[in-house]
């Protein structure tokens, strides 16, 4: 299969952690500019996938690639994050003693430190990205907040704005709706699908709800390996999928 038009790549990957096989002759291709959801039970190696996808964790065999040709085992979780690709963990991480667009700016891409990124005039392109960015997280209102007062879903929003300030190609995102209300859910399947129209994405999610919200091609994991994949009308009348996962 051609890599060109694609921005993940991953061929025939395995790991093993003393001796117990997480990721399984895994393959997973994600085109540029999709989004696409990630399901499946504890332990199916989501977490690990990522891992993988980010530099955190070598396979021990397989191809990762990233853009069509850039081979991701070759490079660390530092230079993988440079080039493009940015996760957000399930839990939000922000700077909660700052207001919501100092979190922005100080996650700007580029090489700063906090006191020059603060204080320095601010480049006409820099508020034009803060601005979108606040107006993509829903948080516009809020700019001048403390992080500390946000909601937990906010908070999350936020901190997918902050990766948005480093421009990735590729989004990965882990449980994102986890401990959020209904109206929050409904709203961060909004956000995701306008972040999709711009950059690639990856979710994991447990919500089926709001997979359905996204709209987009699924694929579920199991001891390690693709157990099914396409839209989630066909992954969830699947009968595998439901003995391991859906009908739990
Ligand atoms: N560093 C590690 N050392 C040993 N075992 C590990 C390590 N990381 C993951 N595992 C094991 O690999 C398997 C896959 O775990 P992983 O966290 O990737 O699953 P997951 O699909 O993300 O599950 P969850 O939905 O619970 O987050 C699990 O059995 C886990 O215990």
């Amino acid at each position: 299969m051609s890599k060109s038009n694609t921005i993940l790549y991953l061929d025939g990957v395995s790991v093993s952690f003393d001796g117990f096989r997480a990721i399984n002759n895994l393959s997973l291709v994600l085109d540029k500019g999709e989004m696409r959801a990630i399901i499946g039970p504890n332990g199916a190696g989501k977490t690990t996938m990522m891992d993988i996808v980010t530099g955190k964790t070598r396979p021990d065999s397989g191809e990762v690639f990233f853009d069509g040709e850039i081979d991701l085992t070759r490079h660390d979780e530092a230079e993988i994050a440079m080039m493009g690709i940015g996760r957000k963990f399930q839990k939000p991480t922000v700077f909660e003693s700052h207001s919501i667009e100092d979190n922005l700016v100080l996650s700007l891409k580029g090489p700063r430190s906090i006191f020059p990124a603060l204080f320095h005039r601010r480049s006409f392109e820099e508020t034009r990205r803060i601005d979108e960015i606040l107006a993509t997280t829903r948080l516009e209102a809020k700019r001048h907040d403390l992080a500390a007062n946000l909601s937990h879903g906010q908070k999350q929003w936020l901190e997918i704005g902050m990766l948005l300030a480093q421009d990735p190609k590729l989004l990965l995102v882990d449980e994102p709706v986890a401990g959020m209300t209904d109206a929050e859910t409904e709203e961060t399947a909004r956000l995701l699908k306008e972040i999709a129209k711009t950059r690639s994405v990856v979710v994991v999610e447990h919500d089926m709800h709001f997979v359905r919200e996204l709209g987009v091609k699924v694929t579920c994991l199991h001891e390690g390996s693709v157990l099914s994949e396409g839209s989630l009308d066909f992954v969830s009348a699947d009968e595998r999928v439901v003995e391991v996962y859906l009908g739990r």
